[in-house]
């Protein structure tokens, strides 16, 4: 075959490399433009999926430490009750009277006292520091929320929680002094939800300043 029909037919065949090379470059570009979705799409699904996610469930409540009460049995009865069960606290929710306050107040920990109105009891402590102290407020805090339940509404199957917890009053002083306040605002005084979240609240670990537990009692 002459020289240049051999150059010829080279280039042809070079050319028509070179074109299937570019072909299978494009189809395969396609192919990975396909795949990955787009900006704009995957952020709608990712808003689309933050429109439906809805907040956790608050955790369950810390594993029970040593309860600490001067009457087991009238504590764990009381911790073995449940705020939700008693249902959400209202301007209904009967009022404790003064000779119940004293029995149930007797079954918690030594340093529950009842406020001088007989509205609110209070537990006051020193903790070991500040860490300590918040590591408590933060264990206390699942407590009041572990009463949480879920609810489901329609359209769109959202799942919302109805807050039954119940809520004490919290207070850190001096990087370390926690005070805890129990009482009833819906129905402004002690019930009944104020003593089985006392009685939880005593069974929470907590490390308290050497010298405050050894002054109280409480040292181990
Ligand atoms: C609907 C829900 O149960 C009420 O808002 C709860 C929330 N937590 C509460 N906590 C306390 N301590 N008193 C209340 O009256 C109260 N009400």
């Amino acid at each position: 075959m002459p020289s240049a029909s051999l150059r010829s037919l080279g280039f042809a065949l070079a050319h028509r490399a070179l074109a299937r090379a570019r072909l299978v470059s494009a189809s395969t570009s396609s192919r990975a433009r396909a795949r990955a979705p787009s900006s704009a799409s995957s952020s709608s699904s990712s808003s689309l999926g933050s429109a439906t996610r809805l907040p956790r469930a608050s955790p369950s409540p810390p594993t029970r430490a040593r309860a600490m009460s001067g009457d087991a049995n009238g504590a764990a009865e009381l911790a073995a009750m449940s705020c939700k069960a008693l249902g959400a606290c209202s301007k209904d929710t009967p009022r404790l009277a003064a000779d119940e306050i004293a029995t149930r107040l007797a079954s918690l920990g030594p340093t529950w006292t009842l406020d001088p109105a007989g509205l609110a009891i209070k537990r006051a402590f020193v903790a070991k520091n500040w860490r300590c102290a918040i590591d408590f407020v933060n264990a206390l805090s699942d407590v009041a929320e572990s009463e949480v339940r879920p609810i489901h509404w329609s359209p769109y199957d959202r799942v919302g929680v109805v807050n039954a917890g119940h809520h004490p009053d919290v207070a850190v002083r001096n990087y370390r002094e926690v005070e805890v306040v129990c009482s009833t605002h819906a129905a402004g005084g002690l019930t009944l939800h104020d003593f089985v979240l006392a009685a939880k609240v005593d069974a929470l670990p907590v490390t308290y300043s050497p010298k405050w537990a050894r002054e109280n009692g409480l040292a181990p």
